[in-house]
């Protein structure tokens, strides 16, 4: 059987083949940069119309109470939460991932005791968890600690207060061992915040089954949110308690209606919440969620790696050898929902992808990143995106 017949056949196989109608996008582009910026969901045009004209035109400050306006952060906190495997009541949606990055790491820090001195993180982390982690150390008195991941579980010890992981990394797209990570955390009696950004809709998380401290994640790449749309903090229930946040804004009041000058922190997901929600875009969110109704995150991830797996047979088909080399793992264990091509004049191959159709990302230095979202993305994508890349790299 030929490639684009394989497709063909896999497409028909597909039991989320359905979902793709659900998003506006069009036959000419294959879109592979959902892990950047997720494509727009059909039911969010509609919603927003009605947010602005009426939510807010009509009713206006009525729409607080009315409209579910204020408790939307902990609503749709609720709504992500099976996706990454957490029971109700312990994700909160606000800010960016970077201002919970901070909210997390500090907190932790906080719980952890005078006499943990350490924060570790992944030296191959998303940049802004770096940054933010250096000045969380700086201000917390703590000495920041960069470690690549595979040596993760051995440098956590009785000095470290918490570590940062990225659960999938950005670039290489290299999927990290969260429940191992995360026991070796504990048992060196260390906190562990997880950065869902690149796995919050992609892949099964299991944030309670794995115990789990803290985890944050955007809502933009794999959960449509649009973009810049707010991220999540997840505290796991027994640590809400404990949890005193950086940023205790009157959102996180236990009354913040009383207007009190004295702070006293509100139980549960809420004490997460910082200022006034951004509403436009976390109804946009909200409404963008309704794609997940009935879809198994189980069945995304198996479509994941059928499509990260076929694409991976496409480029072995089309491409002569050595013209690309794939960095992404080729375990599933350690595969996350991208395939990440290194090539020297990477920057402008995937200029000339992106003139042709198959919209990709470049990332430093010499990345061709592709990413697979299973609710959109078809097997016949796949190929024709493997069979252009081979035109281009032909041509130079
Ligand atoms: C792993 C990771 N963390 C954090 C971010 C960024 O977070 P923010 O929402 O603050 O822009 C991204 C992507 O932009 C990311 O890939
Ligand atoms: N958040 C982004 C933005 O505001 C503009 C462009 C790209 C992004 C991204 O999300 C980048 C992404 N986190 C990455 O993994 O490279």
């Amino acid at each position: 059987m030929n490639l684009p017949e394989k497709a063909r056949k896999l497409d028909e196989a597909d039991e989320l083949r359905g979902k793709r109608a659900a998003f506006v996008l069009d036959d000419d582009t294959v879109y592979l940069d959902g892990n950047s910026l997720g494509a727009l969901p059909t039911t969010v045009p509609g919603r927003m119309a009605d947010v602005v004209a009426r939510e807010w035109g009509r009713l206006r400050i009525r729409s607080w109470t009315e409209s579910g306006w204020w408790t939307a952060p902990e609503r749709i906190g609720d709504r992500i939460a099976p996706l990454v495997g957490a029971a109700p009541g312990q994700i909160v949606v606000g800010d960016s991932t970077s201002v919970n990055v901070f909210k997390a790491l500090v907190g932790a820090v906080r719980m952890a005791g005078a006499e943990r001195d350490e924060i570790v993180v992944d030296a191959t982390t998303f940049p802004t968890d770096g940054y933010i982690a250096e000045s969380a150390a700086r201000m917390t008195g703590r000495r920041l600690v960069a470690v690549e991941p595979r040596e993760l579980r051995s440098a956590l010890g009785p000095r470290t207060a918490v570590a940062l992981v990225n659960h999938v990394d950005y670039r290489s797209g290299r999927l990290h061992d969260l429940p191992g990570v995360t026991a070796s955390a504990h048992a060196a009696g260390a906190l562990v915040v997880w950065d869902l950004c690149h796995s919050a809709g992609a892949l099964p998380v299991g944030l309670d089954a794995h115990g789990v401290d803290l985890a944050v994640g955007c809502t933009y790449k794999y959960l449509n949110g649009g973009p810049g749309s707010p991220a999540f903090l997840y505290v796991r229930r027994d640590l809400q308690a404990g949890f005193d946040s950086p940023l205790p804004g009157w959102n996180s009041h236990r009354d913040p209606f009383g207007m009190s000058p004295r702070y006293e922190a509100a139980d549960g997901a809420p004490r997460g919440r910082v200022g006034t929600p951004d509403i436009l875009s976390m109804l946009a969110l909200e409404a963008a969620l309704e794609v997940w109704d009935e879809v198994p995150i189980e069945a995304v991830r198996d479509k994941s790696l059928a499509l990260t797996d076929f694409f991976l047979e496409c480029v072995a088909a089309y491409v002569p050898a050595g013209r690309v080399e794939s960095i992404t793992p080729a375990r599933h264990e350690e595969r996350g929902s991208q395939v990440a091509l290194r090539r020297a004049d990477a920057g402008e191959v995937m200029g000339s992808l992106i003139a042709r159709g198959v919209v990709g990302d470049f990332r430093q230095p010499d990345v061709l990143r592709f990413g697979f979202t299973p609710l959109y993305v078809s097997f016949a994508d796949v190929e024709r995106a493997a069979r252009v890349l081979a035109e281009v790299i032909s041509t130079r």
